[in-house]
């Protein structure tokens, strides 16, 4: 296992009906590191996540993968050596329905270098899939279980889930984290987590694409983002006081009690004040972030 490839991206778009759906996008994906692809509905999370797997070819521009085994960039479409070391999961699963699961396992090691058979079965018996069943017989769930098994056992150098555990429970999503977090720990490799469900991965990220009508919105390590602002929480009036000229993301109160996450560098004074007004001080939420960087209004005026 080689700890990872890189990604890059140079001016890729990809337009359907004249219309771009990835638009010009300038990405640099490190190895060996969990990335978040974070975006709204249609903003061109799977068409950047077909790109990068070498499913589709960009209309201009180009995508390289490089590093590990394949030393020199190369682009991964129509590339069977690239290919092989990156793994695409996606919410369809790609499964063909008349097969049993034991019969897709057989042919996914049989494709994937770095299968790990052992991996597969913990899996497997983790989220209880019947290895005898065919595909189309299994709950949405379960499918969706299979899919992320067949992601984590590829072991590929880098591996992308796009949207593939959205038909899981939140008991399963959050074994399904737990499993990654372990895995990747013992072996480190690139890991693209394409998603909406931005609280619920943010623990995992390491570094954050935010795309918005297929434009790069910002990248950036998690902690350089949450560093963008603050959340403040304690007596209102306080907070009030502390907050007030600060551009507010989000703001909940409960009796006497506010919390609020505010935009900007706060500075020491303010934050020395804040603490000895009582009130708790934290990192910015990268949901609230998400989406004070992805709302309408603020896009139109091209705060990318
Ligand atoms: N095969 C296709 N034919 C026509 N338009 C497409 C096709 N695939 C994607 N699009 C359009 O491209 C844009 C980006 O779609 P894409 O599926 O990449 O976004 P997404 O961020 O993955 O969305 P979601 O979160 O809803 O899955 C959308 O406007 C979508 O309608």
């Amino acid at each position: 296992m080689s700890g990872g490839l890189a990604v890059r991206t140079e001016n890729v778009t990809v337009r359907f009906g004249g219309v771009p759906a990835v638009d010009g996008l300038d990405l640099r994906l490190a190895p060996g590191k969990i990335h978040g692809l974070l975006g709204r509905n249609g903003s061109g999370k799977s068409t950047l996540a077909a790109l990068l797997a070498g499913f589709r070819r960009p209309d201009e521009g180009r995508v390289l993968i490089e590093g590990g085994d394949l030393g020199a960039a190369r682009s991964p479409y129509e590339d069977a050596v690239v290919t092989s070391r990156i793994c695409l999961i996606r919410e369809s699963g790609d499964l063909y329905d008349q097969a049993p699961v034991k019969r897709i396992l057989d042919y996914a090691a049989s494709l994937r270098p770095y299968w790990d058979h052992d991996l597969a079965g913990e899996l497997l018996d983790k989220f209880e899939v019947p290895v005898g069943k065919r595909v189309q017989k299994l709950s949405r769930g379960k499918r969706s279980a299979l899919g992320v098994v067949l992601g984590m056992a590829s072991r590929a150098p880098l591996t992308i889930f796009d949207e593939s555990y959205l038909g899981m429970d939140v008991p399963s999503r959050e074994l399904f984290y737990d499993a990654l977090l372990a895995d990747y720990a013992e072996v480190p490799r690139t890991i693209l987590l394409s998603t909406h469900l931005v609280s619920e991965v943010s623990a995992l990220l390491e570094e954050v694409v935010i795309l918005d009508r297929g434009r790069l919105v910002t990248q950036a390590p998690v902690d350089t983002l949450r560093g963008r602002g603050a959340s403040l929480a304690g007596p209102a009036a306080a907070v009030d006081e502390l907050t007030s000229g600060l551009a507010v993301l989000a703001a909940q109160r409960l009796g006497g009690t506010k919390s609020v996450t505010v935009l900007g560098d706060l500075d020491d004074a303010l934050l020395a004040k804040a603490r000895s007004a009582g009130l708790e001080v934290g990192p910015v939420g990268l949901q609230d972030l998400f989406v004070h960087l992805t709302a309408p209004a603020l896009s139109k005026e091209g705060n990318r």
